[in-house]
C-alpha cells in the first residue's frame, strides 16, 4: 500500500522545507521569459520549472488552467510536467480546484488520483461548495490510493468572503462556511499520524485567524506570497500555532525570475529561507 499523503507530505516538508512553488504559464509570463504564447512555449516554460526545482522544493503545483488553454495538447504538457516532477521527487499537487455532485467527482476524482490515470498527481485541490459531502468519492479514493485532497475553506481571494464567511443558522455551534470545512477536515484525519492527507485550503493574506480552528491534523495550503501582497514574515501571525503544518505557495512571486535556471533556484531557496526563519520564530 502507497504511503499515505500526509506522512509523505510531512517528510518532504521536514526534509526540503514547506515550500510549495506553482506552475503557473500565465500569457504575460510567457512573454516576459521570452517565450511565444503556444505550445512550444508552455512546454519551454514548464520544463525549466520542473528542471529548476523539482528536486528542491517540497511540493510542485501545476495550474491546470494555463494548460487547459491550449486544449489537448497543454493537457499533453501537463501530463508530461507532473510525471517529471514527480519522478525528480518534488510532490505534485494539481491545482485543479474540480468540485461536482458526488457521481461526477467520482469521475474527476479518478482522472486525477487513480494511480495509472495520465495525470495522476500526489494530490489534487476541490471545491466544496456544492457541499462537502459531494466530495466523497474523491476522499474515498484518495484514502484508498495514498494521494491526498485539499479543500477551498478560506480563500485568497478577497471575494471569497461572502461564500466563506456565511453563517448557517441550522449549525448549532453558528459556525461560518469556512469554518465547518474545516471541522470536516479535522474529522476526515482524525487520529492519523503524523497528519493526516485531508488539507484545507488557508489564504496567507487573510491576516489573523485565531477565531478559527486551524487544528485540522493536516496540511494547511497557503496560497497569497508574493503577488497578492502577504509575505513570509506574515505566517506566524496568520496562522499562529498551526504554522508548522502550512505549505506556503508562491508561483508568480518566483516564476517571475525566470528563464534563467539559478534565478530561479535563487528566488526559490530566498523564499524558502524566509519561511524557515519566519515558522522557527513563531
Ligand atoms: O488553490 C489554490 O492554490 C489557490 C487558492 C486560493 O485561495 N488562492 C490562490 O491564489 N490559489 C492559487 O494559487 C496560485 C497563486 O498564484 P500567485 O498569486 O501567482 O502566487 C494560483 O495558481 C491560484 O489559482
Amino acid at each position: 500500500m502507497t504511503e499515505p499523503f500526509g506522512s509523505r507530505l510531512r517528510r518532504a516538508m521536514d526534509e526540503r522545507g514547506p515550500l510549495c512553488v506553482g506552475i503557473d504559464p500565465h500569457a504575460s509570463l510567457l512573454a516576459d521569459w521570452g517565450l511565444n504564447d503556444d505550445i512550444a512555449g508552455l512546454e519551454r516554460f514548464s520544463r525549466t520549472v520542473v528542471e529548476a526545482l523539482a528536486d528542491r522544493v517540497a511540493v510542485l503545483k501545476p495550474q491546470s488552467a494555463f494548460f487547459e488553454r491550449f486544449g489537448s495538447r497543454g493537457i499533453a504538457v501537463l501530463e508530461k510536467s507532473v510525471e517529471e516532477a514527480r519522478a525528480a521527487g518534488a510532490l505534485v499537487v494539481m491545482d485543479a480546484k474540480r468540485g461536482d455532485i458526488g457521481s461526477t467527482m467520482a469521475a474527476y476524482a479518478s482522472a486525477f488520483l487513480e494511480k495509472g490515470s495520465p495525470l495522476f498527481s500526489d494530490a489534487l485541490t476541490v471545491s466544496p461548495y456544492l457541499g462537502y459531502g459531494s466530495l466523497k468519492p474523491a476522499v474515498d479514493l484518495a484514502r484508498e490510493n495514498g494521494s491526498g485532497l485539499f479543500v477551498l475553506a478560506l480563500t485568497s481571494n478577497p471575494e471569497g468572503g461572502e461564500v466563506q464567511h456565511a453563517v448557517r443558522p441550522e449549525d448549532t455551534a453558528l459556525r461560518n462556511v469556512g469554518a465547518t470545512m474545516l471541522a470536516h477536515l479535522a474529522e476526515e484525519n482524525a487520529g492519523e499520524t503524523p497528519m493526516g492527507s485531508f488539507g484545507a485550503v488557508v489564504g496567507a493574506t487573510l491576516g489573523d485567524l485565531s477565531s478559527y480552528d486551524l487544528d485540522i491534523n493536516g496540511p494547511l495550503l497557503a496560497p497569497g506570497i508574493g503577488a497578492q501582497g502577504a509575505t513570509p514574515a506574515d505566517l506566524p501571525g496568520v496562522f499562529g500555532a498551526a504554522v508548522h503544518r502550512v505549505v506556503p505557495n508562491v508561483s508568480r512571486g518566483v516564476l517571475r525570475h525566470g528563464p534563467e535556471i539559478g534565478s530561479l533556484r535563487a528566488s526559490s531557496d530566498l523564499f524558502a529561507e524566509q519561511i524557515r526563519a519566519a515558522v522557527a520564530s513563531a
